[in-house]
């Protein structure tokens, strides 16, 4: 099975073709992958399929084999993958998530013609609990800036949904952050019927963000796309930020603007190509 290695400021994907032949068991394969330290290593498996609605298709599989439906960071590179493996020829394309049909601009360095990462338009935000989904205890109809009570004492929690769901926090330091140990309490809170990634956020500036994130699947990353953009709406709704938001990972920085004309959330930043590999799956079809 052949694949390519790619990462969008760190956060980093087993990218398979799809388009020609499936990938059988892709939640098994996520699993065997991406382990770092005996296996390939990632944050989990992409596959690039061929789509009915839109140029191509994607499903991420986080790397504890659980299926997300949006994935910020992959969804650049598999645009990229797409247009160096020749699966097509657009700059511009559509690419069909479980989250919907978004579309993707190429970004080509100019003097190399390489395509060194893409803007995304996220489409529009969702903040209505009731569509992220979120439970609250007294039936509010948005989470902003809402306490809940842990077994680590109260957080105060933003919840958004860009595609999947997000919940951001806001801290002091993003060095002391419970990512650890808060994280995965929270993401496994059952406040989250389907779970949850959070983000552990410190406002620096208006237009900057420095942020820590725990994913849902995969724990902590050197980044999260969707994450990002989560954090920037968080602090847009609240008043803490303007539209256009620089949002600090650990992996790197990605570009957040929130358009108040049509409320689509656009995100920019690389799409990284690691290497190309191939591999045997140990598990056979009746595992
Ligand atoms: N790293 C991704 C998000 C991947 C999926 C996430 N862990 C989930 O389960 O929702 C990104 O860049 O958005």
């Amino acid at each position: 099975m052949r694949f390519t290695k790619m990462h969008g400021i760190g956060n980093d994907y087993i990218y398979i073709d799809c388009t020609e032949a499936e990938t059988p068991s892709p939640q098994k394969l996520a699993i065997e992958m991406s382990p770092r330290h005996t296996s390939v290593g990632a944050d989990g498996v992409i596959l690039v399929c061929r789509s009915e609605k839109a140029d191509l298709g994607m499903r991420i599989f986080n790397s504890d084999g659980s299926e997300a439906l949006m994935c910020g960071n992959g969804i650049r590179c598999v645009a990229k993958f797409a247009y160096d493996h020749q699966l097509t020829a657009k700059t511009n394309l559509s690419i069909e998530t479980l989250a919907g049909i978004k579309t993707v601009s190429l970004i080509k360095d100019e003097a190399s013609g390489e395509v060194t990462g893409a803007t995304v338009d996220m489409g529009e935000p969702v903040l209505e609990c009731a569509d992220i989904p979120v439970y609250s205890p007294v039936n509010v109809k948005r989470m902003i800036e809402y306490p809940v009570q842990t077994e680590q004492g109260e957080v105060v929690v933003t919840a958004v949904s860009v595609g999947n769901p997000h919940a951001v926090i806001w801290v002091d330091s993003i060095e002391q952050a419970p990512v650890h140990t808060l994280g995965p309490k929270l993401e496994h809170n059952p406040m989250w019927p389907n779970r949850a990634n959070i983000e552990f956020a410190h406002v620096l500036s208006p237009s900057k963000i420095e942020m820590r994130v725990w994913e849902r699947g995969s724990g902590e990353t050197m980044a999260c796309g969707t994450g990002a953009c989560a954090c920037a709406i968080a602090a847009i709704a609240t008043g803490h930020c303007e539209r256009k938001v620089d949002v600090i990972l650990p992996g790197g920085t990605l570009n957040i603007y929130w358009n108040p004309d049509n409320n689509h959330v656009y995100m920019t930043g690389p799409a990284v190509t690691v290497f190309d590999g191939t591999y045997t799956p140990h598990f056979t079809k009746t595992d």
